[in-house]
């Protein structure tokens, strides 16, 4: 009989802690956080490895904040005790809302500072010089403090987090870690958590850690087929323009929904194509302002959005992709062309993206590793959630690593074939073209341009005027037409008889304000197949659709 899985009360949680647990709704600790929270409350230095969207967060979160409820019951003077390394600043920013949540009911006791992602050091050295409990940081940045002796950590210092322990020496922060460990006490606990486990945390595992306790939890690095359904379907770039477009405007996918491309100019040649239909999208990407980007991926949370568009443009597989940064110095580098893209940017590592239905990889990713990252953006938690990777012939080896690495013992593909029929969606392919040659070079370059200003401008907005009116913020939006100019009114509308017979009546294409006033909660959620067979059984075959996303929230299955 499986055990009965130790529960939050069990741990000697202060109750304060307990009550921001339950006011999270969490009902149980996940199996990382069962693991690890006794083990880190015993002082243990640990090293975690277990998949996206696993509760890694709160694994090493809930211990950090016990440790120092628990040391604040004798006096003690305020000083800096934890000190947490993210890559990137939309991280920074997600572990920073976290530890609040977390201590909403202890925030005089335990104060938490980001200070990933302000530029200015000066801005911050206030900050530090209240010394917070809790300090969230990129290894650069840090460093930089220590150097400026805004921030003292050697005699202070009791605990050390790592997360996404994989991706830092990716992104190029290892000298700034090595320089950043002069800075700490001999002593102190140390949590590296990652979702992979690659020869760099391995290195890191030698650099910080003492007799660790390994947690390598969950065989699988994603969820398995009950909860995330993976599929993949073969076409050439004209027919990924076109597949994209069917499936939005007739919203054979449904729920929120991440679009991964392969670089900032594809980003917005994808948003100017959709925005001709009408279908709005907002754009992620490294050369926003990290206000901007932060603020999109917490409206889109709140379900203002259904679609993002991101470039995931670090590439794991090529580490020249990340400079080698060095404290102080600027983190901004040159793209051809002269634009400055942030390397602490980072989309599909970490962000806890809520209740994504579907991940399209629009390109497929390069690394297998990138792979597990973008598409455990959905099926977080419990939620279930749905892939689809569009494989062009460049791309199929790419696809067969990957089906590799998923696959392992096991005989069955992970990725399994989605089963669309494109000859359905043929009487749409005028449009689509007409659509693409709008979206010329000079377009994508001008909506680049547009849209970068727009949101330095929103930044500056973002960083004062909001912090005092945060209602206003909800009146700011990223979705907006880029290049009306480009935009022809009757690709808005979907003729009928454009719309494949066997899904007239079922599919219903909304226009973007329509889309826009719908209730998220009354969403189904998932992807149509369009591969069912004509009068099957006798039945009505527009009533025979399934959705291959399967299940709404509450786990039920899914039914048009
Ligand atoms: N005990 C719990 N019960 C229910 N939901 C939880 C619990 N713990 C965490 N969550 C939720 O699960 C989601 C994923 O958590 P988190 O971001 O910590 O995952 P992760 O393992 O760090 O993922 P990644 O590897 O992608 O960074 C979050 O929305 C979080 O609020």
């Amino acid at each position: 009989m499986a055990a009965e899985r130790l529960q939050f009360h069990e741990m000697g949680l202060d109750d304060r802690l307990l009550k921001a647990v339950a006011d999270l709704g969490w009902s149980q600790p996940t199996l990382i956080q069962e693991k690890a929270i006794p083990l880190a409350l015993e002082g243990k230095d640990l090293l975690a490895r277990a998949r996206t969207g696993s509760g890694k967060t709160a694994a090493y979160a809930v211990p950090v904040v016990q440790r120092i409820l628990a040391s604040k019951q004798s006096v003690r003077e305020q000083d800096v005790r934890a000190l947490i390394l993210v890559p990137t600043k939309e991280l920074g920013h997600q572990v920073q809302a976290m530890m609040r949540q977390l201590t909403a009911f202890c925030s005089r006791d335990v104060r938490v500072a980001d200070i990933s992602g302000k530029a200015d050091l000066s801005a911050q050295r206030p900050i530090l010089m209240e010394k917070p409990d809790v300090v969230v940081g990129t290894p650069s940045r840090v460093l930089a403090h220590l150097n400026a002796q805004n921030l003292v950590l050697h005699s202070s210092l009791e605990m050390l987090v790592v997360d996404e322990a994989d991706l830092l020496f990716s992104f190029g922060f290892e000298a700034d870690l090595k320089n950043l460990l002069c800075h700490l006490p001999k002593i102190y606990q140390s949590f590296l958590m990652s979702a992979t486990l690659t020869e760099d945390v391995q290195a890191l595992k030698e650099l910080l850690l003492h007799n660790p306790v390994i947690l390598k939890l969950q065989g699988s690095q994603l969820p398995d087929s009950s909860q995330l359904q993976q599929y993949s379907i073969k076409c050439e770039e004209e027919d990924k323009f076109l597949l994209i477009y069917t499936l939005l405007k007739l919203r054979l996918v449904q729920g929120k929904t991440l679009v991964f491309v392969a670089a900032v100019d594809r980003c917005y040649r994808l948003k100017l194509f959709l925005e001709q239909f009408g279908i709005p999208a907002c754009v992620l990407n490294s050369e926003l302002p990290v206000q901007s980007r932060c603020h999109i991926i917490t409206q889109f949370n709140q379900g203002f959005y259904d679609y993002i568009i991101a470039s995931d443009e670090h590439s794991l597989a090529d580490p020249t992709a990340a400079p080698q940064t060095t404290a102080g110095k600027g983190k901004k580098t040159m793209e051809r062309g002269g634009k400055a893209k942030d390397k602490e940017y980072g989309v599909s590592r970490g962000v806890d993206f809520q209740n994504v239905a579907n991940v399209i990889n629009f390109d497929f990713p390069t690394t297998v590793e990138s792979y597990i990252h973008r598409v455990g953006r959905t099926a977080r938690a419990d939620n279930p959630g749905t892939a689809l990777s569009f494989i062009s012939h460049t791309e199929l080896a790419l696809l067969s690593e990957v089906e590799e690495a998923l696959t392992g013992d096991n005989s069955d593909s992970v990725l399994k074939p989605y089963e669309f029929k494109m000859e359905e969606i043929e009487g749409f392919r005028y449009r689509c073209r007409d659509a693409m040659r709008s979206v010329t070079k000079q377009a994508v370059r001008e909506a680049r341009l547009k849209e970068v200003k727009q949101e330095l401008l929103n930044s500056e907005k973002l960083k004062t005027y909001f912090d005092d009116n945060p209602r206003d913020l909800q009146l700011l939006r990223h979705d907006k037409d880029l290049h009306p100019a480009v935009v022809k009114p009757h690709l808005k509308n979907v003729p009928e008889y454009l719309i494949p017979e066997m899904l007239r009546g079922v599919v219903n294409p909304l226009s973007s304000r329509r889309r826009r006033k719908r209730k998220e909660k009354t969403k189904p959620q998932g992807l149509v197949k369009t591969s069912f067979k004509k009068n099957d059984q006798g039945r009505n075959p527009l009533k025979s659709f399934k959705y291959t996303g399967g299940r709404n929230r509450k786990g039920k299955a899914g039914q048009s």
